[in-house]
């Protein structure tokens, strides 16, 4: 066995790594049963003979999955949750409480995302329309409540260039019996007209209430601002960015260019000159919008407006958050 512990990372760790980096596993919330379910998988396959090598080598796996995506906090919370919790004076003892809390931290996952629904349901209204942009889990759990509730909601649902996450939306409201007009992103603002609420999930959430989630949210919540729609934010506390209490602020995730234009495309353009370097695609995949644009951001513990976010993350981080493998 060798002593490195980057080298004993077990390849379902690898795998679920890449999965997220690729995208293939996506959205903030799955992202951090993802990675919370990897760590446990480390633990139950670990060969460490040591404490100190078992700690290690988690440490090591938790770094491994926190390089794929810099943006949703929600992952770094996780790894957080599960090695903060790791306890015991041997090996077999640390492995139980690394498999427990990432258990717990899953149901509890699953459970705060109902409960943010039931909550983020009392905004919406019997007849509602909303308009999404993206592919939220938390904001469809409050379109779930209120259907469960009795109510008739629909949607006018965001096609979201490059990656189009507005047809997981559309395809998840259509399951559930919701009409859906699917519009491209450069219509949001015609079609704000006959909307309600603009309705959203983060990827992260700063100090100062600003929400970090996909590209084109900050556009959307300006226009839905001066259309006098509001915006509703559906985000469970682990999308509370620690960081932000000291300052810090959020990467913004820059993704490869071929997700915004193909290889034929780019011939097109340039002439077939593959060395053109004047060609420059950039692909942002998250930007911020800033606390005023937003009228309420709705947690598992209540919906707050977003300059009071502050005094629920002081609460829940205190104000000295380190990385998840310090
Ligand atoms: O946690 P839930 O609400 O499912 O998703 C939160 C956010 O994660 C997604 O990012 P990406 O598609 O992973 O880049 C979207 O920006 C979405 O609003």
């Amino acid at each position: 066995m060798t002593d490195e512990p980057a080298e004993r990372i077990v390849p379902a760790v690898h795998d679920t790594a890449e999965d997220i980096a690729s995208m293939e596993i996506r959205g903030a919330a799955t992202i951090a049963d993802a990675a919370a379910g990897a760590l446990a998988t480390q633990a139950e396959a670990s060969t460490a003979e040591t404490p100190e090598a078992f700690e290690a080598e988690l440490k090591a796996a938790a770094r491994r999955l926190y390089e794929t995506r810099p943006t949703a906090v929600s992952l770094p919370n996780a790894l957080r949750f599960v090695l903060w919790d790791m306890e015991g004076g041997s090996v077999d003892a640390l492995r139980e409480s690394v498999a427990e809390s990432a258990a717990g931290f899953q149901t509890d996952l699953a459970e705060a995302q109902d409960r943010l629904g039931r909550i983020g349901a009392n905004r919406l209204r019997d007849g509602d329309v909303v308009m999404t942009h993206c592919h939220s889990t938390d904001a469809l759990s409050c379109v779930k409540a209120a259907l469960d509730q009795g109510k008739d909601i629909s949607a006018v649902v965001k096609e979201t260039r490059p990656r189009k996450q507005g047809h997981i939306t559309a395809e998840q409201l259509r399951e559930w019996g919701v009409p859906v007009t699917l519009v491209v992103d450069n219509a949001a603002r015609r079609y704000l007209e006959r909307v309600d609420h603009v309705l959203v999930g983060a990827d992260s959430i700063a100090a100062d209430g600003s929400v970090i989630n996909k590209i084109g949210t900050s556009g959307l919540a300006v226009n839905a601002r001066d259309r006098g729609v509001p915006i509703m934010v559906a985000a469970q506390t682990i999308k509370l960015h620690p960081g932000t209490l000291t300052g810090h602020t959020v990467e913004i995730e820059n993704r490869d260019e071929s997700e915004v234009l193909e290889d034929a495309e780019r011939d097109r353009i340039t002439g077939g000159d593959p060395d053109d370097a004047d060609l420059v695609v950039e692909n942002p995949a998250f930007d911020v919008t800033p606390p005023r644009y937003v009228d309420a951001i709705v947690t598992e513990r209540g919906q707050f407006p977003p300059e009071s976010i502050v005094t629920l993350m002081r609460e829940l981080f205190g104000t000295d958050v380190g990385e998840p493998w310090e």
